[in-house]
């Protein structure tokens, strides 16, 4: 079942003669469940796509529909709701608050949203990162692999539908990369969520279900694995 579809879509910057087609003509699908990579040369259009499916950016031309939902046509205030709910976003840094600990960063968005806790469910994520004797101590007394694994964490508090990863693993050594993406891996099977991860590491891609391919801000091949 498709949970994204985008048609036609497309983003320009700029105008006249500093105009950037950063993406043409996308169209594609993924499935609920499904863990898909995004590869492609360094300024071929990923992290652009991966702003507008989380609607960090709108698009200039075209539709992404999400769960049946145009989210073209929301208003800022229902995109800013989108973003917030249904995506979780996980980037190369991990952007953890310093001064908070590992509960309380993993608790932001449910607060910033002022949505109850659901402490049950809080305390199942943790554990599942691993960080349940860490859930006290503050990101500066982590690892690299453990401060992203918090960030994880907070991207999956408020039970979104899709994670969204640029270059997640991009600071990390590859074990703890292995680690962070078996991870990721293991939470969409078990909440039922899609990922979408930007990757320049091949091996990372290798493992996907399915790998997109950007060019020139094109999809220049669709490849199943
Ligand atoms: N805010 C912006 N204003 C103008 N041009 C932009 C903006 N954001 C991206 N671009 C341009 O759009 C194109 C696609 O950029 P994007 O960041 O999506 O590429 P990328 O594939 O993620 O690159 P990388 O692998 O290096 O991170 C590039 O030519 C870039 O310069």
């Amino acid at each position: 079942m498709s949970i994204l579809e985008t048609v036609n879509l497309g983003k320009s910057y700029g105008k006249k003669d500093i105009k950037v087609d950063a993406l043409k003509n996308i169209d594609i699908e993924i499935n609920k469940g499904e863990f898909v990579a995004i590869i492609g040369p360094s300024g071929s259009g990923k992290s652009t796509m991966l702003h507008l499916l989380g609607g960090l950016e709108r698009a200039s031309s075209g539709v992404i529909n999400v769960n049946g939902i145009d989210i073209g046509k929301l208003s800022d205030k229902n995109l800013a709701e989108y973003r917030r709910k249904e995506v979780g976003f996980v980037f190369q840094q991990f952007n953890l608050i310093p001064v908070l600990n590992i509960k309380e960063n993993i608790e932001l968005p449910l607060m910033l949203g002022n949505e109850d806790i659901d402490e049950v469910y809080i305390n199942e994520l943790i554990e599942m990162l691993g960080l349940t004797d860490r859930a006290n101590h503050l990101p500066s007394q982590l690892s690299g692999g453990q401060q992203q694994r918090v960030a994880i964490g907070r991207a999956m508090a408020t039970k979104p539908s899709i994670i969204l990863a640029d270059e997640p693993t991009g600071n990390l050594d590859s074990k703890t990369t292995e680690e962070v993406m078996n991870l990721l891996k293991e939470s969409i099977k078990r909440y039922n969520q899609t990922l979408i991860v930007i990757t320049h590491d091949k091996d990372i891609a290798s493992k996907a279900d399915r790998i997109i391919n950007i060019v020139d801000g094109e999809v220049k091949l669709e490849k199943s694995i």
